[in-house]
Parts: structure tokens; C-alpha cells; sequence
């Protein structure tokens, strides 16, 4: 670090200090750059205190419960018919720390990353200006790179009314208070529908409302199915084919009708719209180095924004829109940070496919648990997206239910699997799996497609008897005939 003027000079700035933030400046700080990271909110960003950790807290207690009742022998011992709310409600507190980030600063401060608290904006190449709580400007500047990784924000669409009708946001999904009696969900997507499920299993009644046919519209349908189904039989309204038109809550302590196009009304306590995201890029300074402002950014395989003279500038994470996830953001960062690096000692640091400066899996192998009873676990390519791009596929399904181990683990298990198989080069493009617990089963499918292991090697991967592993056993004895 060193200072010209007012001007506090890096190795590397990096803008967000969400999972994917924190990797980057890790990676930089790791290969002996001096790293500074700017955050607007909490150290840990979003994953950490409104999405992926809450929602799993809220998530875990019911399922463990479920387990248990699945199986003869434990049903008997489980006494009460749901989880208690406010116990789950205490843990998840504890798993955000009562959204507080001493825990994640301490760790800044030990990998030796200067934390800059407030708002970021560009300011011209290389430059960052940081508007801090006290309302004052920090100006800093870069001198090999600055990475951004504000992450993404939700977007509520502007429904008559909306405003009036104070919905929630996965952010007050994530971290409510209290249990409503009654939650209108808006929008089939992930977000949608383990929410649903977590505020269902509380004892709130849900009522899924989505346009299309089946929730998970971008898995491959059977998944969807069973997610529907799934909620369904757990008490949740699963209404395909809904939009609402309008909203209002005339009083603030009373309940919101939202008015739905087929004329119908439905009337609930809290309405949460899981409607998708948008970019944190509107106040960013994008437009100082001729980026739009408010746009996704649209970066090469080693993280670098396209368009800005210099490569200097990377963005890794939610706000690239390669994948909303945070393990793929993290791996992202991984990449991006050894970019930087390399690219800092003079090194070219090429974009070969599967080499260390390239995130070639965000093309191929970006795997995502969906945390529903039952679970949905995919890698790759769905077989219609497989289609879509040209390939001669054959997709292989096998009943999850009727593998040995699956019955072993829970009595009357259902689900299902399917590997997609690209034909003219012997090797698996794809996979799902849906069943109780099957986010377990998807790393091998994951090591599968990436190492482009060949079906027939795959023969010799033999798993073990009683397990519900068994299931590749199965497919590949399908697709041998
Ligand atoms: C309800 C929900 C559940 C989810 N569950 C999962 C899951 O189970 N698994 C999974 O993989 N993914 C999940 N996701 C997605 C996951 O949350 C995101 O992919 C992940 O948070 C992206 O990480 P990020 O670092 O890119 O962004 P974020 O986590 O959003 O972090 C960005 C950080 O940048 C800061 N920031 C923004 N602008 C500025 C600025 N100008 N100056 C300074 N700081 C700024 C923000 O305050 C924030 O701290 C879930 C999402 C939601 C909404
Ligand atoms: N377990 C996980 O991996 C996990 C969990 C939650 C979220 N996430 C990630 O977070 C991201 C955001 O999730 P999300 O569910 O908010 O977004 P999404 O894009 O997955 O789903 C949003 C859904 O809302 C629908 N929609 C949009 N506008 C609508 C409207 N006006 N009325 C009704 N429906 C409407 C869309 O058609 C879409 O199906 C996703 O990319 C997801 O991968 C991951």
C-alpha cells in the first residue's frame, strides 16, 4: 500500500465483500498482492445473512424431521408433527450471527485484507472512490486490478399496488421474525419454491404461485413435477399457470389481497415475490470507463470485464450472471484471483479451456442443490438444452425409488434420475437426480462431466451395496441395454 496525496494506492481493490469478493482479494493476498475490499453492508454479503445460510437453517430442521419419520422404527419416537418454529428460528439466528460480521472481519483481518467500509463507485481505470458511513470521500486506486463483486439484488416487479402492499424479498424471507399464517409466494423458481417449503413446514399456509406449467423451469421437467408434488403433499397451493395483476393492503396492520389475471382474488398475510434478479451495478460508476450503468457485465473466461481498455478490470460472482450461485462464484474468484496474479508477475495467464486461468465449468458443469422435499441435484446440460445445442444426446432415466439402498433409507422413497448422455463422444453432458437427500449424490455426476470420463470406464466405478449411489449402477446397466 502506498499513498499519493489523499490517494490510497493497492495491488488490487476489490468492490463487494460477499463469498465471492472475499475468494478474490483471498486468492490476491495469497500470491503476495496487497488487497483492499470495499463493503457497503455486511462482510459476507448476501449468502452469508439473507439467502443461502438462513435459507438452509430454515430448511434443515424439517427435513431432519422428515428423515426420521421415513423411516419405520424412528417415526415412532418423533412425537410432534412439525418442527418447533421458534427453535428454528433461534438457530438460523445463530447461523448470521444476529447479522453481525465480526467473525468474517476478524478473518479479513488475519489473511491480512484491509477492509474499506462504504460505498464503491469507479472512478476512471484503476480507480475506485469509496463514499464511507461518515459521508466522507476515500479515493483509492489500483495498480493492477480492481474486481467487482457487488452480487445481485432482487427484483420486484411494479404491480399496481406494490408498493402499498410492502412485499417481502428473500431478504425478509430469509430473516422474518415470526411465522405468517398465511404466505402468498410469487414466481416457480428456486427461491420460490424452497421458501414455500421452509415456511410451510413452520405451519404457515402457502399458496405457490407460478406462471408456467411446474416449478424449476430451467431443470428438466420431471424435476419440477416432483418439487410440485412434493410441496403439494405437504400442504402448499401449488397454482400453475397464476399471475397477479395488482395488489393493495389498505391497512398497514392487515392482510394483502393481490388480484390475479384469471379475476380470482387471494388474500394472505405476508406475499413474497421470488421473481429473479437484477445487478447491484446502477451506482457503480460503470459509465466512468464506458460500461453501462445498471448492466450485467459481461467478462472473458478469466473473469476480465470485455470491453474496458487495459484488462484491468474483473468481475466474478452473481453480478457476471454466469451462474447465481455462490460455490460457482467462489470458484470464479479462485480463477479470477489467480489471473490477477499471474498477470501481475508479467505472465500472459492464457484462457486454455479446464487450465488454471480459464472457468470453463460456468460452460459445462455448474451444479445446484435445490433444497426441496424432495431434494433436485443437477449438473450440466438438461436433454432439451443438450438438443439445443446441437448435440446427439439420449437421456437415461431410472426409478431412484426402486434402488435397494433408497429403500433401506427411507420406506416408500420417491424420485428419480436421469444422465444425458452425449452419443457421439460415449460421455455423460448431464445429470438429476430427485429424492430425499440427493444433493448427495451429485458430486460424482459433477467429477463425471468435468473429467469427460468415458461411459465405459464409468462401468468400472463400482458403488457400494446398500447405497443409493447404486443408482449409477442402474443407469448405466439401462443405457447398456
Ligand atoms: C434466498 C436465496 C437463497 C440462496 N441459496 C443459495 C444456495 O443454497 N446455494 C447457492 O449456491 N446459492 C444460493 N443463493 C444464491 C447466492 O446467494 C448468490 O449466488 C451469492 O450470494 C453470490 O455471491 P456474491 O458475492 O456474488 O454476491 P453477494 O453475496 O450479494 O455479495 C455482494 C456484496 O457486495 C456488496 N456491495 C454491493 N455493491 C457495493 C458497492 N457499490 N460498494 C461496496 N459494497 C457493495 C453487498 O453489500 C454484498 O455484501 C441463494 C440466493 C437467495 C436469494
Ligand atoms: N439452492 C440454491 O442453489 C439456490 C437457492 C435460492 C436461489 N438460488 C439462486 O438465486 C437466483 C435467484 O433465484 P430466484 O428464484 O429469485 O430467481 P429465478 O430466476 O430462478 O426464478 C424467478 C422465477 O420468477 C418468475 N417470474 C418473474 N417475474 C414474475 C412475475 N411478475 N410473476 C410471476 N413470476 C415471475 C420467473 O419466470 C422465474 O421462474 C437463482 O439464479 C438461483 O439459482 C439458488
Amino acid at each position: 500500500m502506498s499513498t499519493s496525496s489523499d490517494t490510497v494506492t493497492y495491488d488490487v481493490i476489490v468492490i463487494g465483500a460477499g463469498p465471492v469478493g472475499e475468494n478474490v482479494a483471498d486468492r490476491a493476498r495469497a500470491a503476495g498482492l496487497t488487497t483492499a475490499i470495499v463493503e457497503s453492508e455486511l462482510v459476507g454479503g448476501d449468502c452469508s445473512y439473507w439467502a443461502c445460510v438462513p435459507s438452509k437453517a430454515l430448511l434443515r430442521p424439517a427435513a431432519a424431521l422428515e428423515a426420521a419419520r421415513s423411516v419405520g422404527g424412528a417415526r415412532e419416537a418423533v412425537a410432534r408433527p412439525r418442527p418447533d418454529a421458534a427453535a428454528v428460528l433461534a438457530r438460523r439466528d445463530g447461523f448470521v450471527s444476529d447479522w453481525k460480521d465480526d467473525g468474517q472481519v476478524s478473518w479479513l483481518e488475519s489473511a491480512g485484507i484491509e477492509l474499506v467500509r462504504g460505498h464503491g463507485r469507479l472512478a476512471g481505470p484503476r480507480r475506485v472512490d469509496v463514499t464511507t458511513p461518515d459521508g466522507a470521500t476515500r479515493p483509492m486506486a489500483a495498480r493492477h486490478a480492481v474486481a467487482v463483486c457487488t452480487g445481485s439484488a432482487a427484483v420486484v416487479p411494479g404491480l399496481p399496488g406494490v408498493e402499498e402492499a410492502r412485499p417481502w424479498t428473500p431478504r425478509e424471507a430469509t430473516g422474518a421474525r415470526e411465522v405468517p399464517g398465511r404466505l402468498a409466494v410469487v414466481g416457480g423458481g428456486v427461491v420460490g419454491a424452497e421458501m414455500a417449503a421452509a415456511w410451510s413446514a413452520l405451519g404457515s399456509r402457502v399458496t405457490l404461485l407460478m406462471r408456467g406449467e411446474r416449478p424449476l423451469p430451467r431443470m428438466e421437467p420431471f424435476a419440477g413435477d416432483l418439487v410440485a408434488e412434493g410441496l403439494a403433499a405437504r400442504g402448499v397451493d401449488v397454482r400453475p399457470g397464476a399471475s397477479v395483476t395488482a395488489l393493495r393492503r389498505p391497512s398497514p396492520e392487515g392482510p394483502v389481497t393481490l388480484a390475479l389475471e384469471d379475476g380470482s382474488e387471494l388474500e394472505a398475510d405476508e406475499v413474497l415475490f421470488a421473481t429473479g434478479r437484477r445487478p447491484r451495478t446502477a451506482d457503480l460508476g460503470l459509465e466512468t470507463v464506458g460500461l453501462e450503468s445498471g448492466s450485467w457485465l459481461e467478462v472473458d473466461d478469466s473473469l476480465r470485464v470485455r470491453g474496458v481498455a487495459g484488462g484491468w478490470l474483473y468481475c466474478a460472482g452473481d453480478v457476471n450472471r454466469r451462474a447465481l450461485l455462490t460455490h460457482q462464484g467462489k470458484y470464479q474468484a479462485r480463477i479470477a484471483g489467480a489471473a490477477i496474479a499471474a498477470r501481475a508477475r508479467g505472465e500472459a495467464a492464457t484462457e486454455t479451456p479446464w487450465g488454471p486461468y480459464s472457468a470453463t465449468a460456468d460452460h459445462a458443469a455448474v451444479p445446484q442443490v435445490v433444497f426441496t422435499e424432495p431434494e433436485v441435484a443437477s449438473v450440466g446440460l438438461t436433454a432439451e438444452a443438450a438438443e439445443g445445442a446441437g448435440l446427439r444426446v439420449r437421456a437415461v432415466d431410472y426409478d431412484l425409488g426402486s434402488v435397494s439402498g433408497a429403500a433401506l433409507f427411507a420406506d416408500g422413497y420417491r424420485g428419480r434420475a436421469r444422465m444425458v448422455v452425449d452419443e457421439d463422444r460415449g460421455r455423460l453432458v448431464g445429470a438429476t437426480f430427485v429424492g430425499p437427500q440427493a444433493g448427495e449424490l451429485l458430486h460424482a455426476a459433477t467429477i463425471a462431466v468435468v473429467g469427460e470420463v468415458a461411459l465405459e470406464r464409468l462401468w468400472h466405478a463400482v458403488p457400494s451395496f446398500p447405497t443409493v449411489s447404486e443408482i449409477w449402477l442402474r443407469l448405466l446397466e439401462t443405457y447398456r441395454g
